[in-house]
């Protein structure tokens, strides 16, 4: 279902010489995903993933294909670009964006593990340092701003005690974005989507992370708490495990080392990373896009993690 664009061997005999690939020799549509077409794409030089951009166009594509590139090279395990003769790596295919991409090796791990999430916690660090010196900037287009613009839009479909968390929840982000502590926290590019289904492994392993087209500049610790709000939790009630939580952290930390901020700054942000995804939910499920094709993601999910997070708290960071 996730291949908007067909594309046949045949498409492909004349685009590929572009690529130092050799020819193509079989083609295989992605079934998941729901933002772009990808293919499994087999060529006389190896395994690699097409992608054909749906919902992006050519001005935003290159902060994320180029930061896949930059990670690449740095030793990261995310998908590494593959430029034409032209040194370009995004090229168009039946009028769209696309680009080609290594195949990472393994699946996803949707059940894990305190040994997974310290693999996910060690990767992710090493994926924040090795973004410093990234030269593009892009903001994170699902940061503060889109939620303030966001929320009104959203507020009309929800009864009064769903609207009231809502509105009170952004108001404290704003409090808190304004403030020295949030001021204090490292950024860079991150990912900002990290969920279980956009890493790889193979056994405990893990073998590679995509999906970065909601990547953007934020802070660090934001996208720990994306990652650890997904893989610390208990999917029915949104509650952390403690332990795949400190497992994933403590991985984190060996890396690069908390900061008096981000230790000041972490339960705001588990509820910041929470407020996120509820909010984009809501958004998808009550004002679909017209070419909208599958099912969006339950809202009501990311309400509980809120909750959650507001009523409980997490543990400390390397408690
Ligand atoms: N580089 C890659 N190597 C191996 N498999 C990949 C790679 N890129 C994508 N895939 C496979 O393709 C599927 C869809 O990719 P992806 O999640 O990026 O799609 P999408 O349409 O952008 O989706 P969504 O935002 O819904 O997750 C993944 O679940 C994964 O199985
Ligand atoms: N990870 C997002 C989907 C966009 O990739 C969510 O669960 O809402």
């Amino acid at each position: 279902m996730a291949v908007f664009t067909p594309v046949t061997l045949d498409d492909l005999s004349q685009w590929i010489k572009q690529f130092p690939l050799g020819k193509a020799v079989a083609l295989k549509g992605i079934a998941s995903g729901i933002e772009n077409s990808n293919f499994f794409l087999t060529t006389e030089r190896g395994e690699y993933v097409l992608t054909i951009f749906e919902n992006l166009d050519f001005e935003q594509l290159p902060f994320y294909v180029q930061l896949m590139r930059h990670l690449a090279d740095r030793g990261i395990p995310v998908p590494a670009p593959v430029a034409n003769d032209a040194g370009e790596l995004v090229v168009a295919l039946h009028g769209k964006p696309a680009a080609i991409v290594s195949k990472l090796d393994g699946s996803s791990q949707m059940d894990p593990q305190p040994v997974h999430c310290a693999e996910v916690g060690a990767m992710l660090a090493k994926m924040h340092l090795a973004g410093r010196n990234f030269p593009l900037h892009q903001p994170n287009l699902r940061g503060l701003d889109w939620w303030i613009e966001t929320v009104p839009k959203v507020l009309p479909y929800l009864d009064a005690g769903t609207a009231t968390l809502l509105q009170a929840e952004l108001a404290f982000q704003r409090d808190f974005a304004a403030g020295t502590t949030y001021a204090a926290l490292e950024r860079g590019p991150v990912h900002a989507d990290l969920f279980r289904n956009n890493v790889m492994f193979v056994g405990e392993r893990l073998s590679g992370c995509f999906d970065f087209y909601f990547a953007g500049w934020d802070t660090w610790l934001f996208d720990l708490a994306v990652t650890v709000n997904d893989w610390c939790i208990d999917l029915d009630t949104g509650r952390l495990d403690d332990a795949r939580v400190v497992a994933l952290t403590r991985a984190y930390h060996a890396v690069r080392p908390f900061t008096a901020a981000d230790h000041a700054a972490w339960q705001p942000m588990l509820r910041a990373a929470a407020l996120r995804f509820w909010l984009s939910r809501l958004y998808d499920f009550h004002r679909p896009r017209a070419a909208e094709m599958l099912t969006p993601h339950d809202p009501t999910h990311f309400e509980r993690v809120l909750r959650e997070r507001i009523a409980h708290g997490a543990p400390d960071l390397t408690a």
